[in-house]
């Protein structure tokens, strides 16, 4: 089974039938060949609360740029109630068991919203469906409605309501509804085939989430081309061409070749759309071995990476909630600053640490081509933000800050003196960059029970994390003991098995609630005294530290605390460790508190 409409985005009628309508003296991209290109990345809550914001920020960028936008599907409030997370749990409804009656006949299901059976006319009531002509047969007969119709249809009215809010235009409205109840028919029909089967693969369970970023896609094309922007909706979804012809697919992984290919295949694809604004799917699956799997969540910040070196941009921005990366989570330490410049070591760093301000796959694709990553904020636009730049370790300084200074953002004087001071800073650097907390930790500690040799030890263990797919965060052995960090995100049964498992080859203990504290710095490893200052900062605050790991990457100094200490952890370092050098009391007398939270 594909997906439905891909290629060119008609608002004025089926995608299928006409051209899209474009709006009498649209804003176009500029078609100067000396004009470069500039990629934007808009994640799933700007794209879900800042439509028009959005449409603002690409009219002020296409006078003198070729702008190509990548979209993530639309979020409310936060990802965890976002399209993505609502179409997982469709895929999971689709193969949920239901009660059979004795009768042998399957039991009402209930409103997810009310509780209320949906024999009941007024759960059937709960069924917008505005739009007579798509009803399907399973949806007549409340009976029978299967679980998942009700998450396609939260889906489904989402969107609507988004469509609604935010294009005025009465006809490329109308073309959208038609596409948003289409992409929702196919839903509906795609899991109503996999119920049969009873089977989502993981190649089906990426098809699935795919939809999120076509209706993204769908309602911010529109939405442009409503304030005048002549916008082209570009789907990725079958831009992977045929697996068993890609060497990727024999190991299951992506190599660089495989990266390399879809650059060119995107890049190409998007230069198609000449001088209208391309609107791109950041979804760019199934892939092999899928791409849930080998890319994982977020994996729209690492497209937008590969669009940019297809194009030659001259920078990839990634616009945010949060005007870029600070030297901690600014929501969690009042007195976080923004950071102007920052390595992509670092920034990679960061962000497997909790910091996830972007996927850490995006640095090494844009970086290897000298492509500098901006973060920008879609509700500061005239923020510097944060650029992600090579590290300057590896260059000259003074290039650096002349790389940074030409990058075309409308950088101030102000703006440009802060990030040559940073360059220089790096050369110089009086302080680590950032600390970071990663919660839902769990610790495995593991005594071996001397039944064999300790390579055999630690073999042992590693096979058995490598068949139930676990990865360390954190690890710190001995000869026979061994401490692992490892991310909550088992179901209860499947660590249970794991600890059976570990129980083979030694005596085993789990510990829950823990977080992971890292200081991140690219020159720390210059800094005498740095890991010091940070330990006796956590013992004066009276913060154990379960777990130590140091030396393992050279930018990093990263320790396991009791989750509940996370937020004062934070804090403490960032005070103790962060802090300009003229703010810093004196080394024998670290402050302690009173803490701003
Ligand atoms: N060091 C950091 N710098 C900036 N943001 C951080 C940092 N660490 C954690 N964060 C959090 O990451 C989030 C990223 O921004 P947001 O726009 O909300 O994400 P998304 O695009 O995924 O919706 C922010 O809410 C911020 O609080
Ligand atoms: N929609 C996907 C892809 C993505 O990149 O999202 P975001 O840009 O909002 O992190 C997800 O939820 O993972």
């Amino acid at each position: 089974m594909s997906g439905s409409s891909s290629g060119s985005y008609s608002s004025s009628s089926s995608p299928s039938s006409s051209p899209p309508r474009t709006p009498p003296n649209a804003y176009q991209n500029s078609i100067d060949p000396s004009s470069r290109w500039l990629v934007q990345k808009y994640g799933g809550t700007s794209v879900g609360k800042f439509a028009v914001n959005i449409a603002d920020i690409v009219s002020s960028y296409i006078e003198s740029n070729k702008v190509a936008i990548v979209c993530s599907a639309r979020s409310g409030s936060t990802k965890a109630l976002g399209t993505t997370n609502l179409l997982l749990r469709a895929a999971s409804e689709t193969l949920r068991r239901r009660p059979m009656t004795q009768s042998g006949s399957v039991t009402p299901v209930s409103n997810v919203m009310t509780g209320t059976p949906t024999s009941s006319p007024r759960a059937a009531d709960a069924y917008p469906w505005t739009l007579g002509q798509t009803i399907s047969p399973m949806a007549r007969q409340p009976d029978s409605v299967p679980e998942f119709y009700k998450t396609v249809d939260l889906i489904r009215q989402e969107h609507f309501n988004a469509a609604r809010a935010s294009v005025q235009d009465p006809v490329i409205l109308q073309g959208l509804e038609l596409e948003i109840e289409r992409d929702c028919d196919w839903l509906r029909s795609f899991l109503s085939a996999s119920q049969v089967i009873d089977e989502i693969s993981p190649r089906s369970k990426d098809t699935i989430i795919g939809l999120g970023e076509r209706l993204a896609c769908k309602i911010m094309a529109a939405v442009l081309r409503d304030q005048g922007i002549d916008a082209e909706y570009v789907s990725l979804e079958s831009i992977v061409p045929d697996f068993d012809d890609l060497e990727a697919a024999e190991d299951g992984t992506l190599d660089q070749e495989f990266y390399d290919r879809l650059s060119r295949a995107v890049g190409e694809r998007v230069k198609q759309c000449g001088p209208r604004v391309p609107v791109v799917t950041g979804f760019f699956g199934p892939v092999p071995g899928s791409l849930l799997q080998q890319v994982g969540r977020g994996y729209t910040d690492l497209l937008s990476a590969l669009l940019a070196v297809g194009l030659e941009a001259a920078e990839l921005q990634i616009w945010k909630e949060v005007d870029g990366i600070f030297t901690a989570d600014p929501r969690k330490v009042p007195t976080a600053r923004l950071i102007s410049i920052i390595s992509p070591a670092e920034a990679a760093e960061l962000t497997y640490y909790g910091s996830e301000v972007v996927h850490p796959f995006t640095m090494e694709q844009a970086i290897r081509r000298r492509i500098p990553i901006r973060i920008k904020n879609v509700e500061n636009p005239r923020g510097g933000g944060t650029v992600i730049h090579p590290d300057p370790a590896e260059e000259d300084a003074t290039q650096v800050a002349e790389d940074v200074g030409s990058v075309p953002e409308p950088a101030s004087p102000l703006a440009l003196a802060m990030l040559q001071a940073r360059a220089t800073e790096m050369h110089h650097p009086r302080h680590p960059t950032a600390v970071t907390i990663k919660d839902h930790i769990i610790v495995l500690n593991i005594n071996s029970n001397r039944k064999s040799v300790s390579h055999g030890f630690l073999a042992g263990i590693f096979g058995t994390l490598d068949r139930f797919g676990v990865v360390v965060d954190l690890i710190s052995t001995s000869e026979v003991h061994v401490s692992m960090a490892i991310e909550d995100a088992l179901a209860k049964k499947l660590l249970d098995r794991l600890v059976k498992e570990l129980q083979k080859t030694g005596s085993v203990s789990v510990h829950h609630d823990m977080a992971i504290l890292s200081l991140v710095g690219k020159h720390m490893r210059n800094m005498i005294g740095i890991a010091g200052r940070m330990f006796t900062t956590l013992a004066q605050g009276k913060v154990n530290i379960e777990m130590l790991s140091q030396g393992a990457s050279e930018i990093n100094i990263s320790c396991v605390i009791d989750g509940r200490n996370a937020v004062k952890a934070l804090n403490l370092i960032h005070q103790s460790c962060l802090q300009p050098p003229e703010a810093l009391p004196a080394p024998k007398s670290i402050a302690v508190g009173p803490w701003l939270f």
